[in-house]
This record gives structure tokens, C-alpha cells and sequence, in this order.
């Protein structure tokens, strides 16, 4: 880990950055709102202002919509795979030598310690950029044999949409840009990229890198503004073909609705209320170090977090004191400072939705074990909470919380596979789960029935080359992986009579 993370220089770069009169990037040029509207962003840390972004409306989207489409017309589409590929891995570049700049400029803007943003949200982000620089060559339609031999020869081929809208929220800014700019561009799309208004700003500077890395003007466009407006410009806009949207299940619905009206093609991202099952056998002390980490880390923002602990009642207190200790051990603070293991949510309205469900965790009869309470700190500090006593049909159990709250449940032997299965279920959700078990077999038979779009078995993480996506409330369709690329494509079937 560089030490210049921690630096005065590099905090101040990134401070100037954020303090620069922001435009858009629109057809290769940066400019301000048509209306000449604005908003500001805060550091959730400490509440000071740090910037102030454009705030667009439709106008501005369709210039964007515009430019777009001029962009695949008259460039884009010409380009060959190896070209987009050349050009993907270059902005890699940039980014890997921005790195330490971008993590700083993102921890400043949503408050996740810089450690994690340069380690996670850098580091994925570039290996999802060469990753699908390699796919940018690679996305061959099929010859399929068809059932007229000798008269027929059929193919495949995947063609991009011309013009693909990305709507991407605030708790991983760039690594949910770039997990939707890298498949997008490698396909061939042309884009515009909404991030979140509370942070915009390395979506701004990902826009900057890549004119300096060389992609042609109009290519990827960034539109800053409130979602109501500027996101909703996007999914009502006819012809931006395709969506690409991570966030709330209540703006994913909304998307699939309007969207419906022009025929759009959705992919959505929506978060979960993911289970981890902690059996006997477990590994116990790699098991409660990974729950815990999975609930704390962004300080629980995170869409595949952890948040439904079910533990084997032989185990049950070991587990609870070791997650609970783990809590009460954790460095809060403001994400710059190096001892920082968690840092503040993202905004006080998260804060609040966050303590309002703690407090109706209280009200049906869960235990605080720990945590419960905002903390005075100068930012939007809330402690890392455990609650005990959770049943099923507690709000606290049902809904995404979003915020450092874990809900620990035993079973015991009277409960079998299917019915721990059935509970993990119990659900409107399946982004993720974590199953914790030496024995391979129970491991295999729960990963079978478990509701989830990503099992993982005592640890490991995600990978580009992994579709990943949920069943259910958490979403439709799949990013990353051959799934993320195809995603931005319509296939089509040609057929040639010999
Ligand atoms: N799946 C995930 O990773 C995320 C889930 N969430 C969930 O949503 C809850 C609320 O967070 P919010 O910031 O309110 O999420 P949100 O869904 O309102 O915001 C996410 C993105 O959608 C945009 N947006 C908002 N309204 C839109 C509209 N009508 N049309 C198009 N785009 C629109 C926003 O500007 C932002 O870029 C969180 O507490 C959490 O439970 C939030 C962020 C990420
Ligand atoms: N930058 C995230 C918090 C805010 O702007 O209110």
C-alpha cells in the first residue's frame, strides 16, 4: 500500500479537482447545463462542501442522445473490435496511473476508506476494463447446424445497441461505471453514463481519462444530475435503446415500466438481503471474520452484503461474540484518516432510513447486541449493530437495510438441509448468499437450492468473468462475465439458402 494515499499532496489534488467548475461531457465537449442549474456534493465524512456538478435536464440528455448517435454512425461502428480493444485497455492505463488520485477522490465523495477504494473499487475496476478489452475481439456469433442440411447455411451474429443509457448509484461509483462502460464499449455501444448526484465526481474524471486515452468525441458522454430528472430523461428517451441500471428496487421497477413503452432492453441491478448459513462444521473463525467484513465493509452498503446470518445452534454464541467483538473493535472515521476500517454512509437521508430500521428492529422485539445508535463524529456515523432475537417476519430480517446492520438467527438439528434452505429463501430477494461448511456434500446440496445469483462457499469474491446478477426482486438479466457483454447486443439469426 503506497503511503502517498495518506498524503497532503494528493488529498489536495483531489480537492481541486472536486472544487472545479464542472461540465458535462457531451459529444467530446464539457459544458453546463442547458438551464444552467447545479447541485453540490458534500464529503460524508465531515459535511463540508466539496464540489458543485451540473445538474442536467431532458435537453441536455438528448444532446447527449444526440451525440451518441452521430458517435455510433459515424465512428464507432466503423472501429474494428481490435481498435475498441486498443482503447479500453489504454484507459485501463490511466486509470491504474490515477489510481491512488481516484481512490482519494472517491473516499472524499462517498466516504469509503481510501484503503478499500484504491484495493477494491480501483483495482476491480481495472481488471474489469482488460477484461473486456479481451471480449472486444472475441464476440463471435455461432454457425448452427439447421435441420435443412445442404439447403440452408445459418449464423449468428451479436450487434451492439447504437446508444446504451447507464444509471449507476453512489455506493461504488466508479466500480459500477466501469462494470457497465467496459462491456458497453467493448460491444460496440455507444454511451451516456448517469452517475448518483451525491457522487458524481470520479465519473468525471473517468470522462477525462478517456479523452485522454483517445475515445472518439461522443463515444461515452457523462450527464450529471438528480435521478428524477436526468435518470428519468434517459429511460424516457426513445432512442437510447438499452438501460443498464443498479439501485433501488422501486426506481428498477419504475425504469421497467417506462422503459416499457419504447421496448427498451433493462438490465437491473437491485440490491438483496443476502443469507450467510454458518453450519456446525464450519471453519468458525474464517466464517465470522467474512460475515463480519461482509456486513461492515462500506459500512454496509453494499448490495450483496450479508445482512441474514443463520448459525447452528452448537455454534450460535461463539459466532454472535466473535461477530459482535469484531463490531466493537472497528475503527470508524473519516475514510483519509490510515486507521479508518469504516467510514461514514453516504448522506444523512441514508443515515436516517438506516436508523429508522434499527429502531423498528427494537420496536418488534430484536436485541441489540451492540451498535443501535448514530455517533456524534462530525459526519454520518452510524455503529456497526448486530442485532439478536430476529425472526422472519421483522422488517429488520425482510427489507434491504443498506447500512452496518446484521441479523443473526440459530437453527438447530431439528432443521433440515431443505428447511435452512427454506429459511435463507424466505425472501423476495436472491443476489447473494454465503454457505459455511466443511462437508462437501451439504455445501453442494445448499448451493442447489439456495435463491441466489452468486453462491459462495467458505469465501471468495466476485470476478469479471462471473456473471453476476439475482433471482427475483434483485434484478434482471446478468453483468460481467460472456453475460455482461451480450447484454448490450441484439442477436440475430441469418440463414442463406445455398
Ligand atoms: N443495488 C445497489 O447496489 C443499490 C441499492 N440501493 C438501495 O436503494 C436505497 C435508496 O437509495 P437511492 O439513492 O434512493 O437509490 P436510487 O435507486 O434512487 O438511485 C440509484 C441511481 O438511480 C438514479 N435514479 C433515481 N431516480 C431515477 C429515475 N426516476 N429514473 C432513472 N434514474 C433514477 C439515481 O440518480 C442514481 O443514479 C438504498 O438504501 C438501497 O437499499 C441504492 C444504491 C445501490
Ligand atoms: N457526496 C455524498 C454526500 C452528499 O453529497 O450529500
Amino acid at each position: 500500500m503506497s503511503e502517498a494515499l495518506f498524503s497532503n499532496a494528493l488529498r489536495h489534488k483531489a480537492e481541486a479537482f472536486a472544487q472545479r467548475e464542472h461540465g458535462m461531457l457531451i459529444g467530446g465537449q464539457w459544458r453546463p447545463a442547458a438551464s444552467g442549474k447545479t447541485l453540490d456534493t458534500f464529503n460524508p465524512a465531515t459535511k463540508t462542501h466539496l464540489g458543485t456538478i451540473a445538474s442536467a435536464g431532458p435537453e441536455d440528455v438528448d444532446h447527449a442522445a444526440q451525440a451518441a448517435q452521430r458517435a455510433y454512425r459515424e465512428v464507432w461502428s466503423r472501429q474494428t473490435p481490435e481498435e475498441r480493444q486498443r482503447l479500453l485497455w489504454r484507459l485501463s492505463d490511466r486509470i491504474e496511473s490515477c489510481a491512488d488520485e481516484l481512490a482519494v477522490l472517491e473516499t472524499l465523495d462517498s466516504g469509503k476508506p481510501v484503503r478499500d477504494a484504491r484495493m477494491m473499487d480501483i483495482s476491480h475496476s481495472i481488471s474489469m476494463l482488460r477484461y473486456y478489452a479481451g471480449w472486444a475481439t472475441k464476440l463471435n456469433g455461432e454457425t448452427i447446424a439447421v435441420s435443412r442440411p445442404g439447403q440452408w447455411h445459418s449464423y449468428t451474429l451479436h450487434q451492439p445497441f447504437a446508444v446504451a443509457g447507464l444509471i449507476v448509484p453512489w455506493n461504488a461509483p466508479i466500480m459500477m461505471a466501469i462494470g457497465k462502460l467496459a462491456p458497453a464499449l467493448a460491444a460496440g455501444c455507444c454511451v451516456i453514463l448517469k452517475p448518483a448526484e451525491l457522487t458524481s465526481l470520479t465519473a468525471l474524471r473517468i470522462g477525462e481519462l478517456a479523452c485522454e486515452a483517445g475515445f472518439p468525441d461522443g463515444v461515452i458522454n457523462v450527464v450529471t444530475g438528480l435521478g428524477s430528472v436526468a435518470g428519468q430523461a434517459i429511460v424516457d428517451h426513445p432512442t437510447i435503446e438499452k438501460i443498464s441500471f443498479t439501485g433501488s428496487g422501486a426506481i428498477g421497477r419504475s425504469i421497467m415500466v417506462a422503459g416499457a413503452r419504447h421496448m427498451k432492453r433493462v438490465t437491473l441491478e437491485l440490491g438483496g438481503k443476502s443469507p450467510v448459513v454458518i453450519m456446525r462444521d464450519a471453519e468458525l473463525d474464517e466464517a465470522i471474520g467474512s460475515a463480519a467484513r461482509g456486513i461492515f465493509a462500506n459500512a454496509g452498503q453494499t448490495c450483496i452484503a450479508g445482512s441474514r446470518v443463520y448459525v447452528h445452534a452448537d455454534v450460535y454464541d461463539r459466532v454472535l461474540d466473535g461477530i459482535v467483538s469484531f463490531a466493537k473493535g472497528l475503527v470508524l472515521g473519516d475514510g483519509m484518516q490510515p486507521e479508518t476500517q469504516m467510514g461514514p454512509l453516504v448522506s444523512d437521508a441514508q443515515l436516517a432510513r438506516v436508523r429508522d430500521y434499527i429502531e423498528a428492529g427494537r420496536q418488534e422485539g430484536a436485541a441489540v447486541v451492540t451498535g443501535g445508535n448514530a455517533l456524534e463524529m462530525g459526519g454520518h456515523f452510524c455503529a456497526p449493530t448486530v442485532l439478536a432475537q430476529t425472526r422472519q417476519d421483522m422488517r429488520v430480517v425482510r427489507e434491504e437495510i443498506f447500512g452496518p446492520v446484521l441479523c443473526v438467527q440459530r437453527f438447530d438439528d431439528t432443521m433440515s438441509l431443505d428447511g435452512i434452505a427454506q429459511l435463507a429463501n424466505d425472501t423476495d430477494y436472491g443476489l447473494g448468499a454465503m454457505l459455511w461448511t466443511r462437508d462437501l456434500s451439504t455445501a453442494h446440496k445448499l448451493a442447489a437450492t439456495v435463491k441466489a445469483g452468486t453462491v459462495r462457499i467458505n469465501g471468495g469474491g466476485l470476478d469479471p468473468a462471473l456473471p453476476f446478477g439475482g433471482f427475483g426482486h434483485s434484478g434482471v438479466g446478468r453483468e460481467s462475465g460472456r453475460e455482461g457483454i451480450e447484454a448490450f447486443t441484439e442477436k440475430k439469426s441469418i440463414i442463406i439458402a445455398l
